[in-house]
């Protein structure tokens, strides 16, 4: 059996720490694995497999010798380093949204679109975490009824924003129950943007930069992605994405029209008991819904609270929960590898 040489680009932060982990356990054969961050982190050490493996500097030549290099430092890094990767052999696949809306690069979540695997050159993307568990949750509903419209509001963890966040957060809640009146915040809402707000005991409805017609990058990926993915332009997408002062385990309030009528809470409760990659957590009786505490450490999209609309017959309510930094990113990456491995398409045909 073919074994692979692999790269994990950004191996120190909140996203790479978890790839090196899903790597650990995953079935994909490991014959060598690489971590590469900045100059900053070059010589610190991190164990994989209980092996000792030393971090070097991200250069062009790391790649050399590569079969699979998973990227998570960032886009700016993803544009500069992944087309090198690719030259020198190596599949990528990038957790940035450096090439996900670019044509001919596939914007995969296993569970829904793995045939699109087939039609890379070289790059796949990985979605927004918000989108990839909310599009795990209605794929299955979408096959049976159709879907007409989406509309989603985010309740986003603070570790989407990376390990310089997750810090402020946990000081900014530290100094305001001192009873400290001034707190740092030099991150959050975006770290490009002329303010900053704490989060700390606070929901900011702003994450990642505003674009001109008032809604943000975030939700504008929420829309254009969940429509690649499920290749249907047709689809009536909106968004507001909210920062919260939750670790991990992004939340989402999802609203849905179907195209066919005959749809019940009890059918949708069925299809998503079925569905791979889903949890399905609704008992109102019991008190039994998804909870961003208790989905952190898993790998499936968790759904619960699901309700007709009191007034669109057509019209559901559900509560999806996932592990941003799992499911979200490292985990879908390394299922996207999985899937390159099972369908024997870890190569570049350019
Ligand atoms: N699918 C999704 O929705 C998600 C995607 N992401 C993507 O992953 C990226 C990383 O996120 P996250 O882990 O949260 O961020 P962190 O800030 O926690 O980590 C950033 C990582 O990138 C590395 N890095 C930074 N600059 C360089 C450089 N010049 N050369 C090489 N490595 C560098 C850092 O290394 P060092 O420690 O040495 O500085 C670190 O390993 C994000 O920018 C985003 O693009 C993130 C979350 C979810
Ligand atoms: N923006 C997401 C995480 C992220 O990095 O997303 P993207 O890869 O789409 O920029 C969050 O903050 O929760």
């Amino acid at each position: 059996m073919r074994e692979y040489n692999v790269a994990v680009v950004g191996a120190t932060g909140a996203v790479g720490t978890k790839m090196i982990e899903m790597l650990e356990t995953s079935s994909l054969p490991i014959k060598h694995i690489k971590l590469l961050a900045s100059k900053r982190s070059a010589g610190k050490e991190k164990t994989f497999k209980g092996e000792t493996v030393v971090i070097e500097e991200l250069t062009a030549d790391s790649f050399e010798g590569v079969d699979i290099a998973l990227f998570s430092a960032g886009g700016s890094i993803s544009q500069k380093f992944a087309p090198e990767a690719v030259k020198r052999g190596a599949v990528v696949v990038d957790n940035t949204s450096a090439f996900r809306m670019t044509e001919g690069v596939p914007l995969v979540v296993p569970e829904v679109n793995e045939e699109a695997l087939k039609e890379h050159r070289g790059i796949i993307a990985n979605p927004n975490c918000s989108t990839i568990q909310m599009v795990v949750a209605l794929e299955p509903i979408r096959k049976k009824y159709g879907l007409d419209r989406v509309i989603v509001s985010t309740y986003q963890a603070v570790s989407g924003a990376g390990v310089s966040a997750i810090e402020e957060l946990k000081q900014q809640a530290r100094d305001m129950l001192d009873g400290k009146t001034e707190v740092t915040a030099e991150i959050l809402p975006s770290a490009g943007d002329k303010k900053h707000y704490p989060l700390a005991f606070n929901a900011l409805p702003q994450i990642d930069l505003f674009t001109e017609d008032g809604y943000t990058f975030e939700e504008h990926k929420m829309i254009n992605e969940t429509k690649k993915i499920m290749s249907d332009d047709a689809i009536k997408v909106s968004a507001t994405c909210v920062r919260v002062p939750v670790l991990s385990g992004h939340s989402e309030s999802v609203y849905i029209e179907l195209k066919e009528a005959g749809a019940t809470v009890k059918s949708l409760q069925e299809i998503l008991s079925q569905a791979p990659g889903i949890v399905l957590e609704d008992d109102p009786a019991e008190q039994l819904y998804p909870q961003a505490l208790t989905a952190v450490g898993k790998k499936e999209t968790f759904v619960g609270r699901i309700r007709q609309d009191l007034d669109v017959e057509t019209g559901f309510h559900m509560w999806v929960v996932s592990d941003n930094l799992l499911k979200g990113a490292s985990w879908n990456s390394v299922q996207i590898a999985e899937s390159l491995h099972k369908l024997n398409l870890v190569h570049v045909n350019q």
